[in-house]
């Protein structure tokens, strides 16, 4: 039958205490972060939802996230995948910059415009600033965004869905993908055919667990998933 889909969203990092946009920049979890991390392997371990496989993005955030996870459900020993195309929203010229900085920059109506776009990206990032990740040699093989809407996300997303996912779903094992709050949207958008204006809205809680059942056509069987920890998931 066909596998189980596990999404966990990485906790806290040292930026968003900052209220950052951090997109492609590569900065590790905070200590709470962490600590949302194992408490989401945890709930894996207590419900017996044991990944067989592990897929995460190309940033630490992500795959601490999944590390701590696996250990604490003493899941660490599983194979691992990782691809660019489950990294965050690449935020172009907003990488580094926090709200203030944004609103002084870009004024509130276009910042307000970005904020519920689906398809506007925000400026391209300068090759050679500060926050570009385009020189880093994990991205050696591909072409590399200079920015991202949230429709870019999907379109570069799905090719892995299909091509390295779900085969590991349809070989009928419990799938874990560990990643970030738009490379999740982008999923979850696929998977329960949420609109264009509704996703932008779609926030997925960080570091619960959130378990889908998929029928053969890999449509859910309950809308949305369901979170290992509802109560936890409401805030
Ligand atoms: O300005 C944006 C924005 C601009 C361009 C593309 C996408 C977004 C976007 O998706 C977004 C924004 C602001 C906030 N909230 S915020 O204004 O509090 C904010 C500003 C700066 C950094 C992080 C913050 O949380 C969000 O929650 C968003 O999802």
């Amino acid at each position: 039958a066909m596998g189980t889909l596990v999404l966990l969203r990485h906790g806290q990092s040292v930026w968003n205490a900052e209220n950052l946009f951090t997109g492609w920049v590569d900065v590790p979890l905070s200590e709470t972060g962490e600590q949302e991390a194992r408490r989401g392997g945890e709930l894996m371990r207590e419900t017996g939802l044991l990944p067989d496989v592990v897929h995460t993005s190309l940033l630490r955030r992500a795959i601490s996230t999944a590390n701590l996870a696996l250990d604490a459900a003493d899941r660490h020993w599983i194979p691992v995948r990782r691809d660019w195309r489950l990294n965050e929203r690449h935020y172009g010229a907003l990488q580094g910059k926090d709200k203030k900085q944004t609103l002084d920059e870009f004024g509130e109506e276009q910042f307000m415009r970005w904020r519920r776009s689906y398809d506007e990206p925000p400026p391209a990032i300068e090759r050679g600033s500060e926050f570009d990740q385009s020189g880093d040699p994990r991205y050696a093989f591909d072409e590399v965004p200079a920015t991202e809407c949230l429709a870019d996300v999907v379109a570069r997303f799905l090719p892995y869905w299909e091509s390295a996912v779900v085969p590991d779903l349809r070989a009928g094992k419990t799938v874990l993908l560990a990643a970030h709050g738009n490379s999740l949207r982008a999923l979850v958008k696929h998977l329960d055919g949420v609109s264009d204006s509704d996703i932008v809205g779609l926030n997925i809680p960080t570091g619960i667990p959130l378990r889908y059942e998929l029928d053969d056509e890999l449509r859910p069987t309950v809308a949305g998933g369901t979170y290992l920890d509802p109560e936890a998931a409401k805030t």
